[in-house]
């Protein structure tokens, strides 16, 4: 066995408590498969003198992080903090002071991650981050590693939690939406601030680390076509219903024939009988496409204290390992320096419900404006309700742009009286 490795924690919430739990219970098992103990060397918090749920003494906390990661003798430094500073700063301190890093942090890594990695290689040290994406699920390791030999063309999936618990609960039992995220948050699920999760950032940060992964290549959060789950009504979730669909939050990044990036965020229908429909609660799944490898999916526990503390510790592991042997492990890989098209240059799907006068001529009308546009309709439901009408329409695959332009066309239609649901539909 090799000398104890100290071990700094940044964030003590609900991942932090986790780790320090799982840090404790395991301590044996953890020193036996890195070969050496680790030493838990202090913990930085906001407010040290507050009560916590987690057995270590008081004395272990502190409101310095700088003070902790510029320790003498730190090994090893988990920021479990969240947001771009301190926790940026933080880090940059630890690769300073030779420690190596593992952090659950999307939102600073698909912001500055290119800093993070350049100074970790400069100094020589680890930065690893499993619970980064998909909370629990192996997907960071995969794509970095197993996949390293292979060629991926596609990554879609739902990777925030919380939403997905929101749009679970409205389309399974009615909930209201305010009602899901205050349990969401009251599991742990949520981002300090709920924001980044019903507006998208948090999957589109996902996304980021996802494509960059994947095509090896630098794609930041603002690269990202970013839309939430804040303007998705109940009429949306009904009509998805009634065309045998489900609302979900995905995050789809691909290669398009032209070797450019597309990554985007939104909700989408999917059919009820794809794999994607059956992901319930804070759980997330994700497909990757590769030339050799085919389809793989990876499902599991997306969010929460102890599944995103089970990734922060398996990453420790690894670093902690690397330590003992004098090695580094894999940095970033951004060669393919390729270029992100826009969001229009996506070839996507409409699903539009429209509200129009009940008279002869109107289908014509709305379907001229969409062969105006090159849109190819796939489906058409009409339903008279009196003197006005409802047409449900599904278009087939068509530029992004070319739809959006279509449905602002609809909306200048006299006969249209409103767009009661506008949604992108995936997965068929
Ligand atoms: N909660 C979840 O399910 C998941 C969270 N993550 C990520 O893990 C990180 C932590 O998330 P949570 O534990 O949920 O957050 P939290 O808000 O529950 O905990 C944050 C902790 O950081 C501490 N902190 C905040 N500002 C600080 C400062 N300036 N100095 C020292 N300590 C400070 C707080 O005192 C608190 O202990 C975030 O990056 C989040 O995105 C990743 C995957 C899942
Ligand atoms: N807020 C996030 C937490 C995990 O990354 C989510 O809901 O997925
Ligand atoms: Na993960």
């Amino acid at each position: 066995m090799s000398k104890p490795l100290n071990v700094a924690l940044l964030g003590c919430g609900a991942v932090g408590t986790d780790v320090v739990r799982l840090l404790i219970e395991h301590a044996d098992d953890l020193a036996a498969r890195i070969g050496a103990p680790l030493e838990l060397a202090g913990i930085a918090v906001r407010r040290p003198e507050k009560v916590r749920d987690v057995p270590v003494d008081k004395s272990l906390f502190t409101a310095d992080g700088k003070g902790l990661v510029t320790k003498e003798g730190i090994d090893l430094v988990i920021e479990v903090i969240g947001g771009i500073e301190p926790a940026r700063s933080l880090i940059l301190a630890a690769f300073e002071n030779g420690a190596s890093v593992v952090t659950a942090n999307k939102a600073l890594l698909a912001e500055d991650g290119g800093t993070l990695f350049a100074a970790a290689e400069k100094h020589g040290v680890d930065l690893y981050f499993e619970a980064a994406v998909g909370g629990a699920i192996p997907l960071v390791r995969p794509l970095r590693e197993s996949l390293a030999g292979d060629k991926v063309h596609k990554v879609l999936g739902i990777v925030n939690g919380t939403t997905n618990y929101i749009l679970d609960k409205m389309d399974s039992y009615g909930a209201s939406y305010t009602e899901a995220l205050d349990e969401a948050t009251a599991l742990g699920y949520a981002e300090p601030d709920p924001t980044a999760d019903v507006e998208g950032f948090d999957a589109a940060a996902k996304a980021a680390i996802l494509a960059s992964l994947a095509f090896h290549t630098r794609v930041l959060a603002s690269d990202v076509h970013r839309e939430g789950i804040t303007d998705v009504t109940a009429t949306d979730v009904a009509s998805a219903k009634a065309m045998g669909c489900v609302v979900k939050l995905l995050a789809i990044a691909e290669l398009s024939e032209d070797n450019r990036v597309g990554v985007r965020v939104h909700p989408a229908m999917i059919p009820r009988s794809h794999p994607l429909a059956s992901v319930r609660e804070a759980y997330n799944a994700v497909f990757v496409e590769s030339a050799a490898a085919g389809q793989l999916m990876f499902y599991g526990q997306g969010a929460g204290g102890a599944p995103t503390a089970s990734a922060v510790l398996g990453d420790l592991v690894t670093v902690a390992r690397n330590r003992v042997q004098g090695i580094r492990g894999i940095g970033e890989s951004t060669y393919a320096q390729l270029e992100v098209h826009p969001m229009g240059d996506t070839r996507t799907r409409y699903h539009v419900s429209l509200d129009v006068d009940d008279k002869a001529g109107v289908l014509a009308a709305v379907a001229d404006v969409f062969a105006q546009h090159d849109v190819s309709i796939q489906t058409v439901r009409q339903e008279g309700r009196g003197e006005d009408a409802q047409l449900v329409i599904v278009t087939h695959e068509a530029a992004d742009a070319a739809l959006s332009a279509t449905v602002d066309d609809l909306r200048e239609l006299d006969i249209v009286r409103d767009v009661s649901s506008l949604m992108r539909v995936e997965g068929e």
